[in-house]
């Protein structure tokens, strides 16, 4: 195997579509989907992706899009981000994925038929030769393609598929929608349960002022224990994409907010 993408610092391995990856790169072990927030039902699909990797002594590759394809075409779901994109690679290498590919997700993307996404974005340049998704993943034009799509055209291919049993979150499947409803409830500890870990945001402060960098899930406006930059702060969720924090850290600049419980509301 050749390098892989071993800490958070090491991004050698993050490539910005299918024209980054090297061309002598190999065989792969893949996996794919969106993955935001790379929540416990996530890891525990990489972990699967992972032992089928070590198996076959190929590396592990995830193959995420960017945007969120719903995003892209209009469709009526929530799509406020639980991480970026750089985190989410982050949390995918520290879970055990040793690349990620992250196509951008297009219209002429999401225009190609199963059979052509197949091969031409997990047979061609990543060489495939296991895929390793969640039960429910669909793809293709129209979302017309699904686990039993994939093994039929893996077959052609020359790919092996497996669907793995989705990880529950309470009576629901761990997923990323259930976490962002938990966030919007303002149920933090179904949140942090589901991601297995605070909910992050980061921002950019002037003043007590949070401006969010993107569009991310928030929960409802109100006050929140949190840690700011590593240290305990309290946070009012003013409202979209605003946050403003106590002036215990004075100073302008980039901020990274975990949030842990709702605190008493301001009277
Ligand atoms: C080539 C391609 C075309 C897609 N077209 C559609 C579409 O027309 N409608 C839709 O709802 N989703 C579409 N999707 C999104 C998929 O249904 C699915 O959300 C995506 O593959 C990520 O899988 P995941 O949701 O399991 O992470 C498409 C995906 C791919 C890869
Ligand atoms: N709970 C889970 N357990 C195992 N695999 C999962 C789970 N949830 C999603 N997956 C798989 O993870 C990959 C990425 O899926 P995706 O990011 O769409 O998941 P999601 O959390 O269900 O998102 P959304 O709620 O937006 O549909 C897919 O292959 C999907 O089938």
């Amino acid at each position: 195997m050749t390098a892989v993408l071993r800490s958070a610092q090491d991004r050698s391995m993050l490539w910005d579509g299918l024209d980054e990856v090297p061309v002598d790169f190999g065989p792969t072990v893949l996996t794919i989907g969106v993955f935001d927030g790379l929540h416990r039902g996530h890891r525990s699909l990489i972990a699967e992706a992972r032992r089928i990797a070590d198996q076959r002594g190929l590396p592990l590759v995830m193959v995420t899009f960017d945007p969120h394809p719903a995003r892209v075409l209009g469709l009526p779901k929530d799509t406020a981000t639980l991480c970026s994109v750089g985190q989410r690679a982050e949390l995918a290498a520290a879970a055990g994925v040793d690349a990620v590919c992250v196509l951008r997700f297009t219209r002429e993307l999401a225009g190609l038929s199963p059979e052509d996404f197949a091969s031409v974005c997990l047979a061609d340049r990543l060489d495939a030769r296991a895929v390793v998704v969640g039960e429910n993943f669909t793809f293709g034009a129209r979302a017309a393609g699904n686990v039993d799509t994939l093994h039929e055209i893996g077959g052609e291919l020359g790919f092996s598929v497996t669907a793995v049993p989705l990880l529950p979150a309470g009576d629901a499947p761990c997923s990323s929608t259930y976490t962002r409803q938990r966030l919007r409830e303002g149920d933090l500890a179904a949140a942090t349960q589901a991601l297995g870990r605070p909910h992050r945001v980061d921002g950019y402060r002037v003043g007590s002022r949070v401006d969010l960098t993107e569009d991310t899930a928030l929960p409802p406006p109100g006050r929140y224990a949190a840690v700011v930059n590593g240290r305990a702060d309290v946070v009012d969720v003013v409202g979209a994409g605003t946050l403003r924090v106590e002036n215990s850290h004075p100073g302008d600049g980039p901020v990274t907010v975990h949030f842990h419980t709702r605190a008493e509301d301001k009277s």
